[in-house]
């Protein structure tokens, strides 16, 4: 894994996240702190290795959760921790969420990218598991499986009262056609049934391949002997199959939920089956959760199970494993895929190594512009346009709020951050460089309407970050640590007046450039100096040579 990289200084990998400093890792370890709040799989903490504290919590006991995570770097969760707003104000560290499964319910993402916390899931670990546990529910609802075993356990041999029904045939409606869904599909198809689907988001197309028709949800609900959902749970989803809906089925109906509590209202469902409006149910999740009281527990034609659709030892194992590897990766500084709340997709390998050229960029536009801008452009031009940049105006307004906000900033707030701050934000691309392989300009428009804008490239094998246009000005000076700016009227003595005051002062001058538009117009030094300038220094010098503006940048910490 990579180590601790400091803000503004790499050049080899990318912080994706606030790094952890000293003080907020783990005072006995030193290492950033895992906090564990539910049962996962041991290959979890082998997989997250040796470069972690790893801690324990009950994430269902509320206490227990909110003074275990004030320092944890990562917590990693199931279903049944509440990481809400509370929880993530309570974290002082935070930097990863990471759910050990598919829903996400559980977790306030907006709370999470407010305070620049990434979350991360393991989307695709246990939806073979939860695949199967449906097609189980389907069949064990067909045939009565759970009631008969109960009964027969319980002394009652009976035959007649536990006939079932055949799959041969019947009509299966999908209300929700993505991962699970299509694979519960592909498991249904051998039975011989004929599959309907209901999903707004889902073209007719794609549903023909999976093997399903995609129709209204009232045609579902009419035509479907079986009903099994498999929607995320969002305002638009909850009671969908509510008591409107269970008036539209047939009576001999059979209703699996094995997505999340809520979608189908227990309440309802019990009144049909109570009414003979519906044969039977198989139910996995619950409103509630944990629960021992729902409506569907008194009736003989439920089979339930306590959440148990990703409880097989190859999710875990999966999940576990997964998350591991995202933690990892986002503590590391690496690109983390599974992560929910970063915009701007997978990151090619040739735009990796300007990101930190845009964060670097970013920073120096804040200290030229030395105000906030209303407007930013992000400009990328050359051979990187072939791929998606979008990444480059995350890590450009990532440097650009590094240095005016206390609160950590990274590529998950950023974008927040100018939003909240009512900055327009603009991605431009230009496969035209003629000058340089590849260039990236941060310009904004302040409130004053001047315009400051920054323009740099990466040079050479040893990948050094340069400034090439300042404003306008043509330039060619490292973007080192220290940087100064003047502009003035060209004239012969300012370089060494400059020189001298900045001798004087023992700032040692590390490299210089001087533009101008015109011979005695108007002129721009740019100089990379070894220990930063003070307000009162640049102020001395830029009263020595009469500057009309100047400006320091200070990117060391
Ligand atoms: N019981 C368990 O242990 C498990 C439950 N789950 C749950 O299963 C559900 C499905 O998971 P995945 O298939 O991985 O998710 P997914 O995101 O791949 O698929 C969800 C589908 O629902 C569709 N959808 C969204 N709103 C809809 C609406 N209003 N009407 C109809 N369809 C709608 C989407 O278009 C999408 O195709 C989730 O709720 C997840 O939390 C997942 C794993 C295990
Ligand atoms: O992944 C999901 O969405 C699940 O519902 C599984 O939940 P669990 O990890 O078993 O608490």
């Amino acid at each position: 894994m990579p180590g601790p990289q400091r803000r503004g200084t790499g050049r080899s990998s990318v912080a994706l996240l606030p790094t952890p400093t000293d003080d907020r890792r783990d005072a006995v370890s030193g290492k950033p702190v895992v906090l564990i709040a539910e049962e996962l799989s041991p290959a979890t903490v082998e997989a997250l290795g040796p470069d972690f504290e790893v801690r324990y919590c009950d994430g269902a006991d509320r206490a227990a959760l909110l003074s275990a995570i004030v320092d944890a770097d990562a917590i990693l969760v199931r279903s049944a921790t509440q990481v809400d707003a509370e929880a993530v104000e309570a974290a002082k560290n935070l930097k990863v969420i990471a759910r050990a499964g598919v829903g996400l319910d559980n977790v306030d993402i907006s709370a999470a990218t407010r305070a620049g916390v990434m979350v991360v899931n393991a989307p695709t670990s246990n939806i073979t598991s939860a695949a199967e546990l449906t097609v189980a529910m389907i069949l064990a609802s067909a045939r009565n499986v759970a009631s008969a075993n109960a009964a027969l356990k319980g002394g009652k041999w009976a035959r007649s009262k536990y006939t079932g029904v055949e799959l041969d045939g019947k009509t299966v409606g999908i209300v929700g056609l993505g991962k699970i869904g299509a694979l519960v599909a592909a498991r249904l198809l051998p039975f011989g049934v004929k599959l309907l689907a209901y999903d707004p988001y889902v073209q007719a197309g794609k549903a023909a391949q999976i093997g399903a028709q995609l129709v209204s949800l009232d045609e579902l609900l009419a035509e479907s002997d079986f009903i099994t959902v498999h929607m995320p749970k969002t305002p638009e989803t909850v009671g969908l199959i509510g008591v409107d809906a269970l008036l539209k089925v047939k009576p001999t109906v059979r209703i699996v939920n094995v997505a999340r509590g809520g979608l189908v209202d227990e309440a309802a469902l019990a009144d049909a089956i109570r009414e003979g409006r519906v044969a039977g149910a198989g139910i996995d999740v619950f409103a509630k959760e944990p629960t021992t009281a729902s409506p569907l527990f008194e009736l003989d034609s439920v089979v339930v199970t306590p959440h148990l659709g990703a409880s097989t030892d190859e999710a875990q194992e999966k999940a576990g494993i997964s998350v591991a590897r995202s933690v990892r990766q986002a503590l590391g500084g690496e690109l983390v895929p599974d992560a929910v709340n970063i915009q701007g997709g997978l990151i090619a390998e040739d735009v990796r190594p300007g990101l930190p050229l845009a964060e670097e960029l970013g920073r120096l536009f804040t200290a030229l512009a030395g105000g906030a801008a209303q407007q930013l452009d992000v400009i990328v031009a050359g051979e990187i346009t072939q791929h998606d940049v979008k990444v480059l105006e995350l890590s450009a307004l990532k440097g650009l709020f590094a240095d005016i906000t206390e609160s950590p900033v990274s590529f998950v707030n950023a974008p927040y951050l100018a939003q909240e701050r009512g900055l327009e934000v603009r991605l431009t691309t230009t496969s035209e460089s003629p000058d340089y392989r590849n260039l990236v300009t941060v310009r904004g428009t302040l409130a004053s309407g001047e315009v400051v804008s920054v323009t740099g490239t990466i040079a050479g094998k040893a990948m050094v970050h340069r400034i090439v246009d300042v404003n306008g000005f043509t330039v060619d000076v490292g973007l080192e640590a220290h940087t100064v700016f003047f502009r003035y009227t060209d004239r012969p003595g300012v370089v060494g007046t400059l020189g001298r005051i900045l001798g004087e002062s023992a700032v040692n001058i590390a490299g210089m450039q001087v533009s101008r538009n015109a011979r005695g117009g108007e002129a721009l030094v740019a100089l990379t100096v070894d220990s930063a300038v003070s307000v009162e220094l640049l102020s001395e010098i830029s009263d020595a040579i009469g500057a009309t503006w100047s400006r320091t940048a200070d990117l060391s910490k």
